[in-house]
């Protein structure tokens, strides 16, 4: 079951979803609309290795914005911190920006229950596209789970800003 904007809302005040900043006008009919963060990441690397800690850099971007390029891959964040206990959080893109040709993440939606911080995007542009700290890039929503609860305790948690992949770690 997906919770409508008004449950999100709810749900914000009693404490069981987590969306800091939170502001009523992000909310939608069913998801509350993210922004984008001002701090970027490119990976360095001609191959990439998930089995190392692949080479990159950290671009933080002032309200110029930041172009990428036609088939550019670059890490972004949120601006919010979002989370639940109890509620199974996806990011989606909005609509308005997948029409623009660009992908919000390449492939991996889903948060975990009890996972908490900053939600990295995975940007993928079709098309040159410029970009702007603080525009509205995403949307999350929020789905009642059925079974037992194993809170999130991952390599992730508690992210403040992008976050490269650890996939290293799995290899170990
Ligand atoms: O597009 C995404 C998808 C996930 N996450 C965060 C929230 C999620 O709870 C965490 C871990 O995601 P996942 O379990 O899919 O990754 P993993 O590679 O399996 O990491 P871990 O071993 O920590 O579970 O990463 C993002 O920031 N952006």
């Amino acid at each position: 079951m997906i919770l409508t904007g008004k449950s999100i809302e709810a749900c914000v005040k009693t404490g069981d979803i987590v969306i800091s900043p939170f502001t009523e006008g992000s909310i939608t009919t069913n998801s509350y609309d993210l922004t984008l963060g001002n701090t970027f990441i490119r990976y360095n690397e001609e191959i990439i290795d998930p089995k190392k800690n692949n080479r990159h850099e950290v671009i933080d971007c002032g309200p110029e914005g930041i172009t990428l390029g036609k088939g550019d891959f670059l890490l972004a964040h949120s601006v919010e911190k979002i989370g639940s206990n109890k509620y199974v959080p996806i990011i989606h893109a909005k609509s308005s920006i997948a029409r623009l040709g660009l992908f919000v993440h390449v492939t991996a939606d889903l948060i975990d229950i009890g996972s908490f911080g900053c939600v990295t995007f995975q940007l993928h542009s079709t098309l040159p596209i410029r970009l702007f700290p603080g525009m509205k890039i995403g949307q999350v929503t929020f789905w009642k789970p059925l079974g037992d609860i194993v809170p999130y305790d991952g390599k992730y948690q508690g992210s403040d800003g992008p976050r490269v992949s650890m996939a290293y770690v799995d290899f170990k």
